[in-house]
């Protein structure tokens, strides 16, 4: 019998995504069947460009077709991908699909780095990333990506409103309060300045289309926080801690503070900066400088996936001095943890936007 493009479908609605736990065909991720005799080819459309469970898909899908239409069909695949999104109010911001608000408890705990680094690790898998610097009474990211004599352009959009230009460097749009003002003046922007400048960083920017838009916020729980859940829908927030003690307990406030039914923003994962230290000489030999597991019990404890731990390493310190972030030095296992976290990052938001609900501007009574 001659196979039709429904038996082909049919039989890929058996196929499961593992991590969004439904059926390929009811995801839409399955396009262009195409039916030619014996020859058949689709595409499947993943919800990541550097999906580790590729193969898995690809293998289970000729599967599916040699077990349910026809043993000897020549099954050809295209396997692409799509970043997805879960925002349908498109009023700000009407060209991005995700913000993700990187956030610690504690200061200095490498929050600003694995931000940079992660923006440059997502834009190289082909995503379209922003970055926005909230860390309004301390903007490193124009030192972090070698930008900081770099001046904003503005100019008149097509409704006649001034919009800035974002600055673009290693293929990623940048905004920070550093652009505006120099650094030593950075301390007058507090309270409402601060907040007022950053909703003009989200709002009157020029974004353009972008898979991904991550905001660097300062450290703590501050009013700086609420104003970002106000002015944008926040699709998920990652939090950025190291092993210590003292980093964890903030570091949990600021994972509570995102689940508060008033804020109600996902949490994504945590993040585990200065895990352990290697000396070049030894490199077998780790030393868990600031503690071990501490990361992973954060994790544990609140049901959320631990992303990724990042060693202390002294060049991922001196290439965020350099203005060259440490991801760019390529084939280094740095650089590998760094793609590696992107990847478990692309994935979890992925999975956010499969199963939890819509995000919104959350909306205060006060
Ligand atoms: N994994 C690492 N290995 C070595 N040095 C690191 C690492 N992560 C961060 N650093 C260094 O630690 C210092 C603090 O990092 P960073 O500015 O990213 O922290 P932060 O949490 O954003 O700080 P702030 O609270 O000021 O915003 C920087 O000098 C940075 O280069």
């Amino acid at each position: 019998m001659a196979i039709t493009t429904e038996d082909v479908l049919k039989a890929l609605s058996y196929v499961e995504e593992p991590d969004l736990g439904k059926d390929l065909v009811t995801l839409n991720m399955v396009e262009d069947v195409q039916v030619d005799g014996k020859n058949v080819s689709f595409t499947v459309v993943l919800t990541t460009p550097a999906c580790p469970l590729k193969e898995l898909i690809h293998n289970a899908c000729v599967r599916a077709v040699h077990t349910m239409v026809d043993k000897d069909a020549e099954v050809k695949i295209n396997m692409t991908s799509r970043v997805t999104t879960m925002r349908q109010n498109r009023d700000i911001l009407p060209g991005v699909k995700n913000i993700i608000a990187i956030a610690s408890g504690k200061g200095g705990v490498g929050k600003s780095t694995v931000t940079a680094n992660l923006a440059l690790a997502l834009a190289r898998t082909g995503a379209r990333v922003g970055l926005v610097d909230a860390d309004i009474s301390g903007p490193s990211m124009p030192l972090m990506f070698g930008v900081e004599d770099a001046r904003p352009h503005v100019f008149q959009g097509p409704d006649g409103r001034n919009l800035i230009q974002p600055i673009e460097r290693y293929g990623v749009k940048l905004m920070s309060i550093g652009f505006l003002a120099p650094a030593e003046s950075a301390i007058v922007w507090r309270g409402p300045m601060a907040s007022s400048a950053l909703k003009q960083f989200i709002t009157e920017v020029d974004w353009g289309e972008l898979d991904y838009l991550l905001l660097d916020m300062p450290p703590g729980t501050s009013d700086i926080h609420l104003t970002m859940v106000q002015t944008v829908p926040v699709t998920g927030s990652l939090i950025v801690t190291t092993p210590q003690k003292v980093a964890l307990a903030d570091a949990e406030k600021g994972l509570q503070m995102f689940r508060l039914p008033q804020i109600n923003v996902p949490v994504l994962g945590v993040v585990e900066n200065m895990a352990w230290f290697t000396p070049a000489e030894l490199p077998d030999n780790k030393y868990f400088i600031f503690g071990e597991g501490g990361g992973a019990a954060l994790a544990d404890k609140h049901g959320v996936a631990l992303l990724g731990q990042i060693p202390l390493v002294q060049s991922i310190r001196e290439n965020g001095d350099q203005g060259t972030p440490a991801i760019l030095q390529e084939g280094t296992a740095v650089a590998a943890t760094f793609e590696q976290l992107a990847e478990e990052l692309a994935r979890q938001v992925s999975i956010r936007n499969a199963v939890a609900p819509r995000t919104n501007v959350v909306q205060m009574n006060s």
